[in-house]
């Protein structure tokens, strides 16, 4: 078995194998050296400027901005690498630029500082015969507050900096003159943020930390352990959700003198309206000059207030992309081709898996269809319900494209289940299934179809975790084991894993491919298989040749319809 694995970052792809049989065709673009590892390094000549040669590039330095592609069989691996070295790295360079398919930023973590307030100031006025004039000191600026907004018009947090700091109000002057505030900065994300604030400690030789969800720390579990729970308990707590505390929790005895950032709790704010705005860390206010202090037992004040300091936060940025539609299916099952048969969007397409590798939205434009829709559309509608379907019409729905997951993608097969995080905004479900799926006809052995949800509950070891992921990996590389009926339970079955009640989403299943061989026959036996586990419309479609598309957008459309009046 031959293990492979993807990393990119940046310019840079680097593709891991344990076997050097794989020959890079064509180097445009790049230089490529094999390591001692076996590992293949494709470096892109036209580096980012802020490349560093001299850092060290480890898994952990980077493990933020790499991209894994585990577990790819070889069959995948091959077909990745013929492309990607050949049409990837070119079309990441020339069509998308250097930077934006992998340097996709979903979740980022932020320092907020807000500017301090100006010192008000100590003076007096002066003039020709007056040696000792009244004070004239002016108030200290205040700090700029630091404001986010929901208007940023990307889909990406890419262009944010780790750190964001306002300017300090002006220190006050004499004549009375005040310090200059510090202007506001406003922190532009895309709406669909949220907005999570932290608190960050020093960790100290001996601190041991605790994750909550450790059952070793929890009271009512048999496994309590009282005594590392009271030698806790002044330790920092971890809340066990995010991936950077696990894997601070994972280091443990480690991490003297790093910083643990700990989720505050309720401290959460979506920010879904454009245009909604929350002020995150408010400026320190001006001191006041020591005109303030005059009084009638002393008129010449040697001193004045201090401004106070701005406030520091420390945030997380979270993205989840807000679409009406988002498209779930396997790898090359055909989402970005009928993202583009339906949308203004131009995705990437390619015969082989795993090739769209961020969220990507596209605009359903209902406008210029024809208006048969508002006719056939449920004709036994009542008139109340008429009257509403015809008093908002839709005329744009958004329809977001996913990454492909597959069998065991909560277990991180392929690239994980990570992306279902953004489905779980959207309104509805779209089921993408390849009806041809194979060069062979598939007969449907007439079993009846359930959704487990827990059907890998029973795993408790790394080892046997490993059993199952080969086992997976066995059969839904081999195209003899995968139909199209299989691909949609096991597509339900990982939603189901990732949320339980995902599934029961208003949904559709579009079966794509159907100018392809046998196609036909597959949908009669999806019809079968599997038509008893889901009540949704079935809609056949070739994304590719077009055909049928314009039932697929009168059914968007529908569904859009249907949603308003219920909502
Ligand atoms: N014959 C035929 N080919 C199609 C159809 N739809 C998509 N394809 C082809 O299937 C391949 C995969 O299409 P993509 O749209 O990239 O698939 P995807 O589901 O987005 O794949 P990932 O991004 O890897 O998850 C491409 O070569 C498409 O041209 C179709 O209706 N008929
Ligand atoms: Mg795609």
């Amino acid at each position: 078995m031959i293990s492979s694995k993807i990393v990119c970052f940046n310019n840079i792809t680097k593709l891991c194998l344990n076997n050097r049989n794989v020959i890079l065709k064509n180097r445009y673009l790049c230089t490529s050296t094999i390591n001692n590892n076996d590992e293949i390094i494709i470096t892109n000549n036209n580096r980012p400027s802020n490349y560093n040669h001299n850092k060290k590039r480890t898994k952990e330095t980077y493990s933020d901005d790499y991209l894994f592609l585990n577990d790819l069989d070889y069959t995948y691996f091959k077909e990745i690498v013929e492309n990607t070295a050949e049409n990837s790295i070119k079309a990441i360079d020339n069509t998308h630029g250097s930077h934006s398919y992998l340097a996709f930023v979903d979740k980022l973590k932020m320092r907020v500082k807000a500017g301090d307030g100006g010192n008000g100031s100590v003076s007096f006025f002066r003039a020709k015969y007056i040696p000792e004039g009244p004070p004239d000191g002016g108030d200290g600026g205040h700090g700029a507050n630091i404001y986010i907004r929901a208007d940023y018009d990307g889909n990406n947090l890419s262009h944010l900096p780790k750190a964001t700091i306002g300017k300090n109000g002006g220190g006050g002057a004499g004549a009375r003159r005040t310090g200059k505030t510090g202007e506001d900065v406003i922190i532009r994300v895309p709406p669909g943020t949220i907005v999570r604030e932290y608190d960050v400690v020093n960790i100290n030789e001996g601190d041991s930390i605790i994750d909550k969800s450790d059952p070793q720390y929890d009271p009512k579990h048999p496994d309590f352990n009282v005594e590392m729970y009271l030698k806790a308990l002044n330790s920092p707590v971890v809340d066990g959700e995010a991936t950077d505390e696990k894997n601070i929790v994972a280091k443990k005895d480690k991490v003297a003198g790093e910083n643990l950032w700990i989720k505050k709790e309720a401290s959460e704010i979506d920010l879904d309206e454009p245009g909604q705005e929350i002020l995150i860390a408010k400026g320190g206010h001006g001191g006041k000059g020591n005109i303030h202090y005059a009084t009638g037992s002393n008129r010449s004040p040697e001193y004045a207030q201090k401004g106070t300091l701005g406030e520091l936060k420390f945030i997380e940025l979270e993205l989840k992309i807000l679409a009406d539609f988002g498209l779930v299916g396997y790898p090359n099952a055909g989402k970005s081709t009928l993202l583009k048969a339906t949308t203004n969007a131009i995705p990437k397409i390619r015969d082989y898996a795993f090739t769209t590798l961020n969220p990507y939205v596209g605009v359903l434009d209902f406008t210029k269809d024809p208006l048969e829709y508002d006719t056939t559309c449920g004709v036994n509608l009542s008139k109340r319900k008429r009257r509403v379907r015809e008093e908002n019409p839709i005329t744009h729905a958004s329809l977001a494209d996913l990454p492909g997951i597959l069998e065991g993608a909560h277990l991180n097969l392929g690239l994980g289940i990570d992306f279902l995080r953004h489905i779980e905004r959207t309104k509805v479900l779209v089921y993408v299934i390849d009806m041809s799926n194979s060069e062979v006809p598939v007969k449907w052995d007439g079993e009846t179809y359930r959704v487990v949800r827990d059907r890998y509950s029973f795993i408790e070891t790394e080892e046997e975790k490993k059993m199952v992921i080969q086992n997976i990996k066995s059969k839904i590389y081999n195209s003899s084991n995968r139909s199209p009926w299989k691909d949609f339970v096991c597509l339900l079955e990982e939603l189901e894993s990732y949320k339980e009640g995902l599934t029961k989403k208003p949904s559709i299943i579009i079966a794509n491919k159907m100018d392809k061989r046998y196609a036909e026959k597959h949908l009669k036996e999806f019809k079968k298989a599997v038509g008893h586990l889901i009540d949704c419309p079935i809609i056949p479609c070739s994304a590719d040749k077009g055909d049928n598309i314009l039932q697929v957008r009168k059914e968007f459309r529908k569904i859009m319809k249907d949603l308003t009046i219920l909502s």
